[in-house]
């Protein structure tokens, strides 16, 4: 569906690039071609992922070690992979996320989750920003979203918080960077199944509704999916697109206003029954 070469001549920063859909997307970004920077706090994940990404598909796969919620950390691996040469996409992924009810959380469940999201992302995108703009380059943000940054989330507040936070930035920043030839965009997927936010997020008792109760297209997302759409915004044929979050949920956001989700596993002779 893309050109073979849509990516070649990419570096790419991906965080939170050695599990799940950064793995997903940092795989496809290789298969075009892109050469890679896969950034997380375990080094040992990070070698793997990068072995298997680059043993498939040819392209070189580097690793760094960074817990982006520190700011003097990543303004050193950004200094570090740029005396080599310059990062040209920076996709923000990492996150960290866990279901609480809100009015128990402690100050440092609150900060978990915002600094790893808000700050990370704030630190990240300023330590490549900075440089497009001093070196006059240009360059392009991507940021991993989720629905609740759109509409919110009970039971994960902390994380819907950060998001819509980082979706205000990509706004923002696409005014204010738009000169300088830097595009901010961003993806708010719906739920793709990954063993991270599955287990934060989707404990046994969660499992059981069925699911086109909650998502109209009734199944979960595809990483190819998700992987695909982040190719083409972060492509020099999204160019023109910059201050969107694209929505990848299946439709699930719609629900919101579509009133009491059971009616949609009425039958033909309920609606009869209704109807007469
Ligand atoms: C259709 C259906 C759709 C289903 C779902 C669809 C999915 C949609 C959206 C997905 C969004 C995602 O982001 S999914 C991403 C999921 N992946 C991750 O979360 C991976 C990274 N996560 C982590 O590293 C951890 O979970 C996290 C807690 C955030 C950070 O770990 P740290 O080691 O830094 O921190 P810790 O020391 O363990 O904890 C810090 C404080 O947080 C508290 N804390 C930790 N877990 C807690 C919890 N569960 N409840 C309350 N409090 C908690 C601790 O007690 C500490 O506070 P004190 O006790 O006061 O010290
Ligand atoms: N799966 C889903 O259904 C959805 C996911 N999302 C978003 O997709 C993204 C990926 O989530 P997913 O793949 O499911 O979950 P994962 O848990 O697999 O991914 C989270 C990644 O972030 C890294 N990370 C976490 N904290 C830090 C930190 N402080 N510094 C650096 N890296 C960090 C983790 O690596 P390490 O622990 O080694 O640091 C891990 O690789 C997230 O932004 C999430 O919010 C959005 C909507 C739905």
């Amino acid at each position: 569906m893309f050109q073979p070469d849509l990516l070649r001549g990419k570096r790419i920063l991906v965080t939170g690039g050695g599990t799940g859909l950064g793995r997903a997307i940092s795989h496809r970004f290789a298969e075009l071609g892109a050469s890679l920077v896969l950034c997380g706090r375990r080094g040992e994940v990070l070698e793997s992922t990068a072995a298997a990404i680059a043993g498939e598909t040819g392209v070189p796969v580097e690793t760094a070690v960074c817990d982006v919620r520190s700011g003097e950390a990543v303004d050193a691996m950004v200094e570090r992979l740029w005396a080599t040469a310059p990062i040209d996409i920076l996709i923000n992924n990492a996150a960290g996320n866990f279901l609480a009810r809100t009015h128990l959380l402690s100050h440092r469940a609150v900060d978990a989750v915002l600094n790893t999201v808000l700050h990370g992302t704030a630190y990240c995108t300023i330590a490549c920003g900075k440089r497009w703009i001093e070196g006059g380059r240009p360059g392009t943000v991507l940021s991993v979203l989720t629905l609740s940054a759109l509409q919110g989330a009970p039971f994960t507040v902390p994380s819907a918080m950060a998001k819509a936070g980082v979706l205000a930035m990509t706004k923002s920043l696409a005014v204010e960077w738009g000169r300088h030839g830097i595009r901010l965009v961003a993806v708010a997927p719906g739920p793709f199944p990954t063993p991270g936010a599955w287990q934060q997020l989707m404990p046994e008792d969660r499992q059981t509704a069925p699911l086109a109760r909650s998502i109209p297209l009734g199944r979960y997302g595809e990483h190819a999916e998700l992987a695909n759409l982040c190719t083409f915004l972060v492509s020099d044929q999204a160019g023109y697109i910059t201050g969107e979050a694209v929505v990848i949920d299946g439709g699930k956001r719609h629900l919101g206003g579509a009133g009491p989700s059971d009616l949609l596993e009425w039958t033909d002779e309920q609606w009869g029954k209704l109807r007469s």
